[in-house]
């Protein structure tokens, strides 16, 4: 049995909701145990993995948070900043499943937070256990 940690960046609170239940779900259905930390935003969730490696405490990790347009630039850090940190820790081995919504307005975020509809989180938490299967695999 893997333990996930699933670190959710807490900025909408009911996609949130869905995006961890179809996480949990997930998860749960796989055999597995997880737990969940909060950081404020999914700029921090990178950071929050990398911390949380160090712990040696967990075998794969799901980053959970929604990201909408907002009038700034700063729709593109934040999606695509966090995006390229989560990748940068991919690619030095670690399991992760990204399940950050980058999308335009409520109505996308809600279709793909949805665990009936799109499930994004469920999605996200079975590639971070394909990803942990692999790792275990090439190990
Ligand atoms: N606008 C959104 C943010 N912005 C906050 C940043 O992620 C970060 O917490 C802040 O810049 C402090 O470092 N975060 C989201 O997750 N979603 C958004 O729509
Ligand atoms: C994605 C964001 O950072 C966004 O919500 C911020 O909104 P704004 O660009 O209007 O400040």
């Amino acid at each position: 049995m893997a333990h996930i940690l699933i670190v959710e960046a807490r900025f909408y609170e009911s996609y949130n909701d869905m995006l961890l239940a179809g996480a949990r779900a997930a998860i749960d259905a796989a055999g597995h145990s997880h737990e969940t930390v909060t950081v404020p935003g999914a700029l921090e969730i990178p950071g929050a993995i990398a911390l949380a490696q160090d712990s040696a405490r967990f075998d794969a990790f799901v980053a959970i948070g929604v990201v909408i347009r907002g009038e700034t630039y700063h729709f593109e850090i934040v999606a695509g900043e966090s995006a390229r940190a989560i990748m940068a820790l991919t690619l030095d081995g670690t399991a992760i499943g990204n399940g950050i919504l980058t999308v335009e307005n409520d109505a996308q975020a809600l279709v793909r937070a949805d665990p009936q509809q799109k499930d994004k989180g469920g999605e996200a938490a079975k590639a971070a256990l394909a990803m942990l299967e692999l790792q275990r695999r090439f190990a």
